[in-house]
């Protein structure tokens, strides 16, 4: 699928954390069909064959809701289930690697914490960038905070798409407005909800206001 900034409006990052009384799959057809416009596959401690055979459920998902899928960090399973692109961080294959392996047609999405970085994933074949965290985090307690003028920085040193990550919710959203991003990438904001999709709902409202066309 061809990337265009769009996608990034809301950007849907699963967490296993917040399954219970639904499953993954109930979670991610639930945020599907109340509009999320990209998805990140994000499993930190699935083995390779757990993580391959959820990847293929949610590519039939994704494929039926039109939404375009992302694996966070592996190649092997973007490529083994079919998925439209990856996601690396910093300490994670390096871009230009990603970009050898997965083709110049796949998504390629790099995290990026300072303007260098960012420029560097521009220059390695990112289609575009997620800087975080804005907010405190309790989903990646480790995750470096960014100030928005940090990420309005960002966003001015690059061609590319910037979607915002970390800590965002229906209540802070608009905080990015003028910072320059395409878009908010949320875990908890949504799959940490019992009602996913009026989360959905509510964040797309709230992003209107704060993504310019
Ligand atoms: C859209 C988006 N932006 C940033 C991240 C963070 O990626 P990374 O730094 O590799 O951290 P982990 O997700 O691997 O914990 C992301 N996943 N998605
Ligand atoms: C993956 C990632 N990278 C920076 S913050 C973060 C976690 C975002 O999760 P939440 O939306 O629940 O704060």
């Amino acid at each position: 699928m061809k990337f265009h900034k769009d996608m990034l409006f809301l950007y849907g990052v699963t967490d296993q954390a917040f399954t219970g009384e639904k499953t993954l799959t109930e979670q991610i057809e639930e945020a599907l069909s109340a509009g999320v416009t990209l998805l990140q596959l994000r499993e930190k401690g699935l083995d390779k064959r757990a993580f391959l055979e959820e990847a293929l459920l949610v590519r039939e998902l994704t494929k039926h809701y039109g939404v375009p899928l992302i694996i966070n960090d592996d190649v092997e399973i973007a490529l083994r289930c079919g998925a439209d692109g990856v996601h690396v961080g910093q300490d994670d294959l390096s871009p230009s690697e990603v970009r050898r392996l997965i083709g110049p047609d796949r998504i390629l999405g790099v995290t990026a914490k300072d303007v260098s970085q960012a420029k560097d994933a521009f220059m390695d074949g990112a289609d575009y960038i997620g800087s975080g965290a804005i907010f405190p985090s309790t989903t990646k307690k480790d995750a470096i905070p960014l100030t928005l003028e940090q990420l309005s920085a960002i966003c001015r040193s690059v061609p590319i798409p910037v979607v915002a990550i970390g800590g965002i919710t229906v209540e802070n959203v608009s905080s990015l407005k003028g910072t320059g991003v395409a878009g908010a990438a949320v875990v908890s904001g949504i799959f940490g909800q019992k009602d996913i999709t009026a989360a959905v709902r509510h964040l797309k409202e709230q992003l209107l206001k704060v993504v310019s066309p």
